[in-house]
């Protein structure tokens, strides 16, 4: 049976924070989002141009008509905008049993206040109490403990003070804002404190506490207990901000899709890989092309999730001849590949599109025939490798792939290189999928 979360919140047009935010959270855990706006914001990476509050009624409304026929299994608020809505909000969900997490929005991140000066008191006396959570960052913690936040203890007792005199079962303190080496958030709840820790990524922020909260909040729907909720939610608001996709103009959104997108990824990834690889052994003369170290097939992720090496897969031991066959020693496994994977991540750099790769011996018969197909083929000259590249290890293939595609000015289909001391020449195909690569490897060899 599929769980139901309901956010009650402002919609945010940028796709960034609010609603839009957490519903694709919700889906990214696998829960059926249900909402209730509160305002409309226009609004971008950058800044919020208008809020439009929706009428308390209606906020109402939302609530009961998305309760009474679907259920809920745990609820969150956002932006409540003022102290009408506020009332609202809590004389409706008080009817009702689901776990509530509280995201106490006050300013967006680029500064515009989310919520009136005047509803800061309608927001403590009626909602926090409703609380299963609080989830202040440090400011929202100063305003509703009333004491100044400057380190991890200062955030224990704002955390401790938001349970024990505001009235809610929990509070979670976070750390995005709080100068440590570490994104470390406190929890308070049951009478103990946990500290939840990860490293402070170079991403994207806009929507953290939006997509933090909702995480949270799926994984209760989910029947997770607090604790194990919020460490799943620390782990996904971590992805999320790390592979956050560089738009706009101003604070970049939280990728919420990273944590499926990765592993759905991965999957086709093997798959592909793995279907190719079966027809590649299938290939009669291969054998004859095989340089002497061995033969790889490669595969990257796409280009907003292929960073290391381990977001490429290749074969593993790569594939050796064996007889007047080829073999591969290991399976497809994601970081089994070295050489091909520096010239493929150096490849996506120019053309984000071109992720699969496949190395050959080099021959001038077969360079003769690629181009006489229309191939577009490019080389480099290991000898005129700069020795400052050369002292860097792994620094080789980078160049060369960059100085292969920079001599065309164009996507190359083949580059090669014709060895130095103790390199045996090669022809890597490059293409967009297995697929690509396997079709113009059979043009050159069939
Ligand atoms: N650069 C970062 N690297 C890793 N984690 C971060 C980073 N910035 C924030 N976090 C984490 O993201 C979560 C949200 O915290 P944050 O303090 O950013 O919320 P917020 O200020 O309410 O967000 P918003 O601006 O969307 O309202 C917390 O778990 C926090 O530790
Ligand atoms: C609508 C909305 N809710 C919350 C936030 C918090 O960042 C935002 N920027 N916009």
């Amino acid at each position: 049976m599929i769980r139901k979360a309901l956010t009650i919140a402002g919609s945010d047009s940028g796709g960034g924070a609010g609603i839009e935010a957490d519903l694709k959270t919700f889906s990214a855990f696998g829960v059926h989002g249900l909402v209730a706006i509160t305002s409309v914001t226009a609004q971008n990476t950058q800044e919020v141009r208008a809020i439009y509050d929706i009428s308390p009624e209606v906020v109402a409304k939302q609530i009961e008509a998305v309760v009474e026929d679907i259920g809920v299994d745990a609820a969150k608020t956002g932006m409540l905008s003022n102290a009408k809505i506020i009332k609202a909000v809590a004389k409706t969900v008080k009817k009702y049993e689901f776990p509530l997490v509280v995201d106490p929005v006050m300013i967006a991140k680029s500064g515009a206040p989310l919520l009136r000066e005047d509803a800061m008191e309608a927001l403590i006396e009626k909602i926090i109490p409703l609380a299963t959570l609080v989830t202040p960052n440090k400011s929202e913690a100063e305003k509703l403990s009333g004491m100044k936040i400057e380190g991890l203890e200062d955030a224990k007792k704002a955390a401790k003070i938001i349970v024990e005199e505001l009235g809610a079962k929990g509070a979670i303190v976070k750390g995005g804002h709080l100068s440590l080496s570490e994104a470390v958030d406190v929890l308070y709840f049951n009478e103990k404190f946990r500290e939840y820790r990860a490293p402070f990524v170079k991403g994207c922020t806009h929507g953290t506490g939006c997509s933090f909260s909702a995480a949270i909040t799926a994984n209760l729907a989910k029947g997770k207990k607090l604790e194990e909720a919020v460490r799943i939610a620390k782990e996904f608001i971590t992805m999320g901000i790390y592979y956050g996709p560089r738009i706009g103009h101003g604070h970049c959104p939280v990728n919420q899709n990273a944590w499926i997108d990765i592993p759905a990824e991965k999957w086709r990834v093997y798959e592909s890989l793995g279907n190719a690889l079966k027809e590649l052994m299938s290939i009669d003369n291969l054998y004859e092309h095989a340089p002497e170290v061995g033969m790889n097939f490669i595969y990257a992720l796409p280009k907003l999730y292929a960073r290391s090496k381990e977001d490429v897969a290749g074969v593993k031991g790569r594939i050796v001849k064996f007889g007047n066959k080829i073999k591969p020693v290991g399976w497809v496994e994601f970081g089994a590949s070295d050489h091909l994977t520096r010239a493929i991540l150096t490849f996506m750099e120019f053309f984000p599109e071109v992720r699969s790769a496949l190395n050959l011996k080099y021959s001038e018969e077969l360079i003769k025939k690629a181009s006489s197909l229309g191939l577009k083929v490019s080389f480099y000259d290991r000898r005129e490798e700069p020795e400052e590249i050369k002292a860097k290890e792994g620094g080789t293939i980078p160049w060369g792939v960059k100085t292969a595609i920079e001599r065309i000015n164009d996507k190359p289909d083949i580059i090669y290189h014709l060895g130095d001391w103790g390199k045996e020449p090669m022809l890597l195909i490059f293409g967009e999928n297995p697929e690509i690569v396997l079709r113009k490897l059979k043009m050159l060899i069939e």
